[in-house]
């Protein structure tokens, strides 16, 4: 059994206009998702994802006359659901040049899904350096990237960019520009995180900004204007001192960014009524910056605020189910157990 771990992150600035080539730079947070696989013999593929359920279909059977029960699940709902292990699965099988290889999979995830922090990237990383690894023949880091980009460009298909699977890769913060791709250093940053407990589904959202985009073209000046914003943005942290905790100046700035890039997000159609009232419980206390983070529709947001009051007021917002404070997580992919 072969145990690899990979963690989910948050953007502090340029979802969805880097789906389009716009720069991004998501940062790795201390959530990760685990996955264990066992190479088996034949060619059958067993996953087992305790965290990943369906709700809201109905289920038949005839009682007393032992007749199967027939699970009316939509096809389309156990597709999403299933599809990032599938190509994940898919990936590690072309790597290995064993297109038939079967295997017994195991992902367990403290990353809620759908909710904007990266679980379907941190499950396809983790998921294509297990099963590789447990054959004898692991990836490089970048290969790894590549192919769980490739694994996410399928499922959303064809509208994703390499940002979400290059962090959970390769950990800390990361720039990325259509296929360039980089590690940055940062100065540490107080990152807040805020979930409503929903989700949003990538490849839908990502879906509608396309449309909107291809429609209006001052939807697709927003996506440019979100790439301008994400080079202030970078420029600002390329000037800092990655050794030290940012400057309360520097805080404010990127704060200033944040909500505007949301701003611009809502203004796309992603955000919704719990992210918006959870960056105004943020702004209300004195966050220096806040904005929805990953596709949206539902999940999570991301505040900056060295003290404690974003968190607390977060708390207590109603709609607000969870908030944490997010450590930067400086390792990407790691094995668990050989
Ligand atoms: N613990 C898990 N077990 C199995 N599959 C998972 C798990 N976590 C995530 N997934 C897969 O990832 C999908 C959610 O991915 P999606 O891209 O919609 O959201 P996300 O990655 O959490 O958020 P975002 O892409 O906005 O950062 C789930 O439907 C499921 O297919
Ligand atoms: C919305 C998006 O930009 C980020 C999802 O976490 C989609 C992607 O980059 O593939
Ligand atoms: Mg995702």
């Amino acid at each position: 059994m072969t145990v690899c771990s990979a963690p989910g992150k948050v953007y502090l600035f340029g979802e969805h206009a880097v789906v389009y080539g716009e720069p991004a730079v998501p940062c790795a947070i201390e959530r990760r998702a685990t996955v264990a696989v066992e190479p088996r013999d034949d060619d059958r593929i067993r996953v087992e994802a305790r965290d990943l359920s369906l709700n809201g279909f109905t289920v038949e059977y005839a009682g007393s006359t032992g007749e199967r029960p027939d699970v009316d699940v939509p096809t389309p709902l156990v597709e999403a659901a299933v599809g990032y292990v599938d190509e994940a699965v898919a990936q590690a099988r072309d790597a290995l040049d064993a297109p038939e290889k079967g295997f017994d999979i195991t992902v367990e995830s403290d990353i809620p899904l759908g909710a904007g922090l990266g679980s379907s990237a941190a499950v396809v990383v983790a998921g294509i350096d297990a099963a590789t690894r447990a054959c004898g023949e692991p990836l490089d880091d970048r290969e790894l990237a590549d192919r769980a980009y490739r694994a996410e460009h399928e499922v959303q298909e064809g509208q994703a960019s390499r940002a979400d699977t290059f962090c959970s890769a390769m950990g800390g913060a990361v720039r990325v520009e259509g296929d360039d791709c980089d590690p940055i250093d940062t100065p540490s940053l107080p990152l807040v995180v805020g979930f409503d407990g929903g989700a949003g589904d990538t490849g839908e959202l990502v879906a509608g900004v396309r449309e909107l985009r291809e429609e209006y073209g001052f939807a697709a000046d927003t996506v440019r204007t979100i790439g301008d914003l994400v080079r202030e943005g970078e420029a600002l942290l390329a000037d800092a001192d990655p050794d030290e905790p940012a400057s309360a100046d520097l805080l404010a700035e990127l704060g200033g960014l944040m909500d505007f890039n949301h701003g611009l997000l809502e203004a796309l159609g992603v955000s919704s009524r719990s992210l918006d009232a959870m960056v105004w419980a943020a702004r209300t206390a004195e966050a220096h910056g806040a904005k929805l983070t990953g596709a949206g529709g539902g999940g999570c947001i991301v505040a900056l605020d060295p003290t404690e009051e974003t968190e607390t007021a977060l708390k207590f917002t109603p709609g607000c189910e969870d908030a944490f404070r997010a450590e930067l997580a400086e390792e990407g992919v790691r094995v668990e157990a050989p």
